[in-house]
């Protein structure tokens, strides 16, 4: 019987073919395109640093989180295993987890539950879920995936309240990117066959980058509505880098403190 370490001991193989390019690597671009979270960690902290001065705690964790899933997808995808793959879709888990905890604003708290409450709700959904999650693995990934869906309910009832049009810019960017992912993710899961029979098997590797983009717009967004809920004193701003005129931009969110008087 093989260990849950062992090379390829996990439910899932991707349409990527296992150990063409590497001895040692098994799906060769599906563990380098993990680089997007190594990069995307960093570029959240820099860009967003008048968030982080002011409310450092969020945007730290929810970061080095980021990089926990990076460093756990390289290590699954390099080898295959069984471990891999749980340590992959748990810290997912537990990263939209923490999100939730520190940004799901309070007026969509459930109606008889207070900020203690929410937390505690969050906490033992996610634990259940951990324990479920040894269950039948091959289903986590489908089930993550479908709390994007929720997020994008938040999102639209967010963009009736809001007229800023760059809000509403970056919101359709966001979606754009992720469309562009779960189409990734789903042909990998579901068209493999076709993807082989043209010898372009590499959709994961695409989903990897494209769900890295959808992130770098996604944070801002919930930073932005954050600061406008939590943050009274300050006012939000959007900005571009590296600037606004360029055909491709990155959002970041900058805070505006409101006149005071003498
Ligand atoms: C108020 C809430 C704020 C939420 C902030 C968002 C925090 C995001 C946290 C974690 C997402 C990391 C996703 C990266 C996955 C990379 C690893 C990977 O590819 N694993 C696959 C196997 O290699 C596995 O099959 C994938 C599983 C599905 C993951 C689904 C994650 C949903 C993320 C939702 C992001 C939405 C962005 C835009 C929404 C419209
Ligand atoms: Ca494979
Ligand atoms: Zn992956």
């Amino acid at each position: 019987m093989p260990s849950i370490f062992s090379y390829q001991s996990a439910e899932v193989d991707w349409c990527e073919s296992n150990f063409v390019r590497s001895a040692v690597i098994a799906e060769y671009y599906n563990t380098i395109s993990n680089v997007s979270f190594f990069v995307l960690s960093p570029a959240l902290l820099y860009l967003n640093r008048d968030y982080c001065q002011k409310k450092a705690v969020p945007l730290y964790f929810v970061s080095g989180l980021l990089l926990v899933v990076g460093a756990f997808s390289t290590y699954f995808h390099m080898t295959l295993s069984y471990v891999g793959q749980l340590l992959d879709e748990l810290s997912i888990l537990w990263t939209l987890a923490v999100a939730y905890s520190f940004w799901y604003p309070q007026a969509y708290f459930p109606k008889p539950l207070g900020g203690r409450h929410f937390l505690w709700l969050t906490g033992i959904t996610t634990v259940i879920s951990t324990l479920m999650s040894f269950v039948k693995p091959t289903l986590n990934a489908y089930a993550l995936n479908c709390i994007a869906f929720h997020l994008l309910y938040m999102t639209w009832r967010e963009l009736k309240k809001c007229n800023d049009k760059r809000v509403h810019r970056m919101a359709a960017v966001m979606v754009m990117w992720w469309a562009l992912a779960i189409t990734s993710w789903i042909s990998d899961r579901w068209l493999c066959w076709l993807w082989q029979a043209i010898n372009f098997p590499y959709f994961h590797s695409f989903w990897h980058v494209l769900i890295a983009l959808s992130l770098l717009y996604c944070c801002p967004l919930v930073i932005y509505f954050d600061v406008t809920y939590e943050m009274p004193s300050f006012k939000p701003k959007l900005e571009y880098w590296p600037s606004d005129s360029w055909p491709v931009v990155v959002p970041y969110v900058t805070l505006e403190e409101p006149h005071k008087q003498c």
